[in-house]
């Protein structure tokens, strides 16, 4: 379900880019400062597209990759997004490349759809290795600096697919050569022909230009943050809290192929037996999870499940396990009041209020009103709607405004998101080490004003998707001495021994667990 959410939260910030009017109708990109892409609009929007020249020689996940990877890069659209569409996605996807491009290709087919997602989500992984060789193997300095985006972008596609997808590279040359061609002009694609006919060499006698992990400290995080592409500041805080071989594990678990989890909504009366035999039905490969009842592991699948109407009829959340386990710590009794500080878009929140059995309240908190409405309608659609209640506030304002105390407090807080790096492929690159200062004193903030609706004897859980010990530990550690009335309750009663950390907190640690990162602290508060 967070994945419909997340889909839902993204189109509509897909229609709120700036207006049609400052894009010119289909484009060549001069300069890389200057690029502008066609701005989406919702549904199968091109009404002109019957009259649009359509180029059969264009392999067509070719064409939507790099205009897709334009899009992201400019900010107006999602990495994740094509995971999560279903019917009528291709359609959207040529739409762009018609506007943005001047011509369409034929039409997506599914395989070319998977091909699309494989290729963008890689491409924005490994954007840092590969761009690092596309320099490497331009005559200068100034060919790669002052390249345009959409040639570089359809580089990006060439080398990931050589390098890391291990396409016949021939084939792939001819194609993105053709791509150059048509979408830029001629001398674009000898340009591409020229780059990628030196990798394809280079590959044959194994002989790429990569760094060497070698010198002091800091050169030898800017090689790891080249070969496993990451940013180099990401690589400097993990050696420094995990040693060098875990980061690098970590980093490895960062650029492989995602998993999912599913939760059967037993809200809607749909068990876990249920859901498995829908996914048999469906030939979608799964496992149970061992630690959750209601979730399903599955490795590939998602885009058969989501065209199955599974998601849209609410039958089933994606979620991650864990997500899950966060709800395991606070552990939801029927009866009980509990407040989600930061519910929206609703992961944690529709899950609590599951295990409710129709008795108590989640009252569901959150500054963003869009989010928050997606909250709103998706709880209806999982008829948990009777035991959530919205409210649209800062949760500081609303502590300070209500004497309200509860029974339970999550605080899912904002965070780096540095433990779910793996489902969102550029979050690496958006993310900066200025950020983590601000988010601090702001999980800071949050947890004192939701302490204030805490009742005396009652619970209170702060969680991150973040495996930083900055955002984690230390902000419980400077919490306790701020709030001596709350105590660590260990977290081992409601999640598996394997998750427990020495100081009684959940973490969920992705190397070692196979999980997105998360972390969980229960703190008590004397009576
Ligand atoms: C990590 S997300 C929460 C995810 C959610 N718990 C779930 O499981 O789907 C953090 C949320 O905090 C909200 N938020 C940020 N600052 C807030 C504040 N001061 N008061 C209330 N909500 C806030 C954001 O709008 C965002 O929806």
């Amino acid at each position: 379900m967070a994945v419909v959410l997340s889909l839902r939260l993204l189109l509509s910030a897909d229609t709120k880019r700036p207006s049609s009017s400052s894009f010119p109708k289909s484009l060549k990109f001069d300069k890389r400062t200057k690029t502008s892409v066609s701005t989406p609009r919702k549904g199968n929007f091109n009404p002109s597209h019957k009259t649009q020249k359509v180029n059969l020689e264009i392999s067509p996940h070719r064409a939507v990759s790099a205009v897709r990877l334009m899009r992201i890069e400019m900010g107006g659209a999602f990495a994740d997004l094509l995971n999560e569409k279903g019917k009528g996605s291709g359609e959207n996807e040529m739409g762009y490349v018609g506007r943005t491009l001047g011509f369409r290709t034929r039409d997506l087919e599914d395989r070319d759809l998977r091909l699309v997602t494989d290729i963008v989500g890689g491409t924005i992984r490994w954007k840092r290795y590969l761009d690092h060789l596309i320099s490497s193997l331009c005559n200068d300095g100034n060919t790669f600096a002052r390249m345009e985006p959409l040639l570089l972008q359809i580089l990006r596609i060439g080398f990931y697919e050589i390098v890391k997808l291990d396409m016949p590279p021939y084939a792939v040359v001819d194609e993105n050569v053709r791509l150059a061609k048509v979408a830029l002009r001629h001398g674009a694609g000898n340009l591409v022909n020229a780059i990628l006919r030196k990798l394809v060499l280079l590959m044959e006698t194994d002989s790429l230009p990569l760094p060497k992990l070698e010198g002091d400290d800091r050169a030898q995080a800017r090689a790891l943050a080249t070969l496993h592409s990451h940013p180099v500041w990401m690589v400097r805080r993990w050696t420094k809290h995990l040693g060098q071989e875990e980061a690098i594990r970590l980093m490895m678990w960062n650029n492989s192929d995602p998993s999912f989890s599913l939760r059967a909504n037993s809200g809607k009366g749909l068990s876990r037996a249920d859901l498995v035999t829908k996914l048999n039905v469906l030939k979608v490969p799964h496992e149970l999870s061992s630690h959750l009842n209601d979730f399903v592991r599955m490795k590939t699948g998602l885009q058969l499940v989501i065209q199955a109407g599974l998601l849209k009829e609410g039958l089933c959340s994606v979620q991650d396990e864990s997500a899950g386990l966060v709800v395991s710590v606070v552990d939801p009794q029927p009866g009980e009041s509990i407040i989600d500080c930061c519910a929206a878009p609703g992961g944690k929140t529709l899950y609590m209020a599951s295990l409710l059995s129709g008795q108590g309240m989640v009252y569901a908190v959150d500054i963003n009103e869009g989010r928050l409405r997606i909250l709103k309608e998706t709880a209806k659609l999982h008829q948990v709607d009777g035991v959530i209640t919205n409210v649209h506030s800062d949760i500081r304002t609303f502590s300070d405004n209500n004497s309200t105390e509860c029974d339970k407090v999550l605080l899912d807080a904002p965070c780096s998101g540095l433990g779910v790096l793996s489902k969102r492929a550029d979050l690496r690159w958006n993310r900066k080490l200025e950020d983590m200062e601000q988010l601090k004193s702001l999980q800071d903030e949050l947890l004192d004003a939701a302490s204030l609706l805490v009742k005396p004897g009652g619970v209170l859980v702060y969680s991150t998707c973040s495996i930083d010990p900055e955002e984690n530990e230390e902000r419980i550690a400077t919490f306790l001495l701020r709030h001596p009335e709350f105590q660590i309750d260990p977290v081992g009663r409601y999640v598996p021994p394997e998750f427990v950390t020495e100081q009684g907190f959940y973490f969920s640690n992705p190397v070692k667990h196979s999980l997105d990162g998360a972390f969980a602290a229960r703190l008590a508060r004397a009576l």
